[in-house]
């Protein structure tokens, strides 16, 4: 049986469906981020499957049994899940370990074993209005799995730190599956945050699943342009241009687009590839992102070196001989 089953899930906010007819099943330990652009329907799905916001149609099965919504409950919420919100608040007026007491349901040894993997063992006798951003943000972490759910939900979880806080709540999220063996199902817009975490990505695109898949799958073979753009930089391969490509690499050729991640493109030698001209070449940390223009059409790829310049005409191909 899988931990969580989401069945025909909808979604109608002032006679428009913002969440539309989404299924799909999460097992034990499996990793799963749901992404979209912003107004796509992320946070009213997360509320449904928590039990905080009432589905139109649909279900919500968690280990076995219908998740109720707000109009039948009285408290709403599931106690074997736990909602992180983007939008979270700390209690004012309170230490740390007091807020964590309170929404504890386990035992003293246990309660240390989480503040520690939430890194705020050390924040334990803070007042709430002595914390920073990001401490906030594990602090309401770790509220939330004191709680003891077996499926943990976290809506944005990066959105608000900067790079070192995030790295420090990515190590977090990582531990609580390995460490307190708890299911997470996070969202995000945000490839960095799911492409290196997830076994499992949901697209989603005013209200709809658009495609899933594999991190690896979503990431190189996206379906359409609005999930190639979620998913960091890309290159339209028009048919004229796999035309062009397919005399030196092994190309589907159909009448459709397809997208091309910029690494995907690689410098070679002359007869081996597409003539280019060269149009710009910028060093952006790992790599120089060079943008090439080819039969007019203007392509941006990643070179570690032998870095061309403006107006240099290099020869371009697809990695993977033909
Ligand atoms: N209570 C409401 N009344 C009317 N429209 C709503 C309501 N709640 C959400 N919506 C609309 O439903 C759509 C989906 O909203 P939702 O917050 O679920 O999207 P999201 O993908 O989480 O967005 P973001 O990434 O910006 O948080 C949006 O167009 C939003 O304006």
């Amino acid at each position: 049986m899988s931990l969580l089953t989401v069945s025909g899930l909808s979604r109608v906010e002032e006679g428009s469906l913002i969440v539309n007819n989404i299924s799909f099943s999460q097992e034990h330990n499996q990793k799963i981020a749901i992404s979209g652009a912003t107004g796509s329907g992320k946070t009213s799905l997360l509320k449904m499957i928590a039990g905080l916001l009432q589905p139109t149609s649909g279900e919500v099965i968690f280990e076995g049994i219908r998740v109720q919504g707000p109009e039948e409950k009285l408290i709403p919420g599931h106690p074997g899940i736990g909602y992180l919100s983007q939008y979270f608040k700390l209690r004012n007026h309170y230490r740390v370990e007091e807020l964590l007491a309170m929404s504890s349901h386990l035992g003293t040894e246990e309660v240390r074993t989480i503040a520690e993997v939430c890194r705020v063992d050390h924040l334990l006798h803070r007042w709430t209005h002595q914390l920073s951003g990001g401490e906030k943000q594990r602090i309401a972490l770790a509220i939330v799995l004191v709680a003891a759910p077996s499926l943990l939900l976290l809506d944005e979880p990066y959105s608000n730190l900067d790079g070192i806080h995030k790295n420090i709540l990515k190590s977090v999220v990582e531990d609580i599956g390995q460490h307190l063996d708890t299911t997470c199902l996070l969202i995000s817009h945000d490839p960095l945050d799911t492409l290196s975490w997830a076994d499992m990505i949901y697209v989603l695109k005013a209200g709809s699943i658009v495609q899933q898949g594999t991190p690896v799958n979503i990431y190189r073979q996206p379906i359409n342009e609005y999930v190639a753009a979620l998913f960091g930089k890309y290159n339209i391969l028009t048919p004229a241009l796999a035309i062009a490509f397919s005399e030196y690499n092994d190309l589907e050729l159909n009448r459709i687009n397809s997208f091309i991640r910029p690494e995907e493109f690689k410098r070679t030698e002359k007869g081996k590839g597409v003539e280019a001209m060269v149009e710009s070449a910028r060093f952006c940390g790992h790599a120089y992102e060079v943008m090439v223009r080819v039969q007019s059409k203007s392509i941006t790829m990643l070179l570690h070196h032998d870095v061309p310049s403006k107006g240099d005409v290099i020869y371009v191909s697809l990695e993977g001989e033909a």
